[in-house]
């Protein structure tokens, strides 16, 4: 689970910075193995020579039929250890120890950077040949794909039988091989996996185009033959005249496929994530900053507070982290990072979410000072009841890495969910925006269609509940995708349990909407009750 994690990342890039010295080392060890491999030849041809010159007589003599018995048994002996010491195993072991203990990454590893890359893809629109050129946003990096990466990225979506990807990462891939002498990757491979997931995306003309150019590159290759006779079949199925059909070839088609995610949220999930998705000055106009110094601690102390959008209530505390303070956070949150687990409805057992590519760890009130100092903070923060809370949780998201759209409290059939804490359901959210991602990584809410980008030191607050206690499905939220940059966020979630005299509920059941004034703040003068987005024109 390399690919979930920056951290991790971090730790492979300082296991690389040994491999130099080790290998110089081994390097030397071997040429002067070799040496004297070579100097065994020039003994032995000498000796060969020798021998020619004296033929039969060398044999009869018995002191040199002595010599050879011996030579034959100790030079030999020689010989076997010479061409066997090969110190590879040592120096392995020497890199090996260097890897501070994480694993060598492996191909599920590079399978999943190549998911999490086609994820960014999607989200932010990337163009194929753009990315491979290492073009992001117009922004050129030092890195670039050669043929050989773009295949190993297309072999991955296909492995998920994601022919969509497949089709741009192979076109990516046959493109780049004419450009390269010496080729990175098999082009006859190329088109065979091009050619499948054309079929598969419903372009069969292109499919056998593609298995006939296979074919006369390789007239041996094991399926090619077979499959222009297969496509071709198929075509006539379809009415296809022979003669039509290496003709008119239609335009290519390549639907995106249906995910997990219900089609409009996604659509909506990936403009927010782009920040394409505009809020009207009549909603901006109608937000405000204050210092909270409802506490007596605030008064010498004030939190900056920015209210950043109203139904449903959410705000910007701002600073209220520092920069020591998170960095004491990460180490402490460093090893015990780990990948999300969610339970299979099927097998009960605990596997890897994929709805959320992260990896956290859990931070305890005793763990450290900064922990406890945090923690009472919060209480300054949102006036709510901490004792109750579930303790400091810390994400470091990695390539690609994303939370899909979900909501954060239990919803009423979810009865079962918090049982164990006996603090009911989760009232709020703190986010910690413990670093600011260059690219990418915003928290954004798909229901009333908000995108908040981190950062740093910021902390983002809203209410899970209504008031009168059920959940707000205006809340639902979702972390984008990383695309440039290192994500870290913390979060606290606040139970119910212990609010009953710092934030009543409501007068009556109807009353749903969270205040200002519970945040010390002044209450606005008038709240926008139009849509918070510009008409469309
Ligand atoms: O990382 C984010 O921006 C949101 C995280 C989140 O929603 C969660 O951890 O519940
Ligand atoms: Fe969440």
């Amino acid at each position: 689970d390399l690919f979930t994690s920056i951290a991790d990342m971090q730790l492979l890039m300082d296991s690389e910075k040994y491999i130099p010295t080790v290998l110089d080392k081994y390097i030397k060890q071997e040429q002067q193995r070799l040496q004297e491999l070579k100097d065994l030849v020039s003994e032995y041809t000498v000796r060969n020579e020798k021998q020619m010159i004296n033929g039969i007589k060398d044999l009869t003599n018995p002191i040199n039929a002595f010599l050879m018995i011996k030579r034959k048994i100790f030079d030999w002996r020689d010989i076997e250890h010479h061409m066997k010491a090969n110190g590879a195993q040592g120096f392995l072991q020497r890199l090996t120890d260097a890897n501070y203990g994480i694993r060598q990454p492996t191909e599920e590893d590079l399978t999943g950077a190549a998911i999490g890359l086609l994820r960014l893809q999607d989200t932010y629109r990337l163009d194929t040949k753009e990315l491979s050129d290492g073009k992001i946003f117009g922004v050129q990096s030092n890195y670039t794909f050669n043929a050989f990466d773009c295949f190993e990225i297309a072999r991955a979506a296909y492995n998920q039988e994601d022919y969509y990807h497949v089709i741009p990462w192979m076109e990516e891939a046959l493109e780049r091989l004419e450009k390269e002498d010496p080729p990175t990757a098999n082009k006859n491979d190329v088109l065979e996996y091009l050619a499948f997931a054309m079929y598969k995306q419903g372009n069969l003309k292109r499919a056998l185009k593609l298995t006939e150019e296979l074919f006369k590159n390789d007239p041996t290759h094991p399926r090619a033959k077979g499959n222009v006779k297969w496509y071709e079949d198929l075509l006539e199925q379809e009415g296809v005249r022979r003669s039509e059909m290496r003709k008119n070839i239609p335009r290519l088609s390549n639907d995106r496929p249906a995910s997990a995610l219900e089609n409009t949220e996604r659509t909506m999930y990936e403009a927010l994530c782009r920040n394409e998705v505009p809020v009207s000055n009549k909603a901006l106009s109608a937000l405000y900053c204050y210092y909270k110094r409802d506490r007596p601690f605030l008064i010498l102390a004030p939190i900056k507070v920015e209210i950043v959008r109203y139904k449903p209530l959410a705000v910007l505390f701002r600073d209220v982290i520092t920069d020591s303070e998170i960095e004491t956070i990460q180490e402490l949150a460093t090893p015990k990072l780990a990948r999300a687990t969610v339970q299979d409805s099927e097998t009960g057992k605990l596997v890897t979410a994929t709805y959320r590519i992260s990896k956290s760890a859990w931070l305890k009130h005793h763990d450290h000072p900064v922990v406890a100092r945090v923690n009472h903070r919060l209480d300054l923060m949102t006036n709510l009841e901490m004792e109750t809370a579930e303790e400091l949780q810390i994400a470091n998201y990695g390539i690609g890495g994303h939370y899909d759209p979900h909501f954060d409290h239990a919803r009423k059939e979810e009865t079962k969910a918090f049982e164990d804490l006996g603090t009911g359901n989760r009232i709020a959210t703190v986010l910690f925006y413990m670093s600011q991602p260059q690219i990418g990584g915003g928290t954004v809410f798909t229901e009333v269609k908000s995108a908040i980008f981190p950062t740093k030191n910021d902390a983002l607050f809203w209410y899970n509940l209504l008031r009168n206690g059920e959940g707000d499905a205006r809340t639902r939220h979702a972390a984008c995708p990383v695309l440039v940059g290192i994500k870290w966020v913390s979060n606290k979630w606040i139970h119910e349990v212990g609010q009953e005299f710092r934030r009543p509920c409501g007068l009556t059941m109807h009353e749903q909407e969270r205040y200002v004034g519970d945040l010390g703040g002044p209450e606005p003068r008038y709240v926008p009750n139009f849509s918070a987005h510009p008409k469309k024109k």
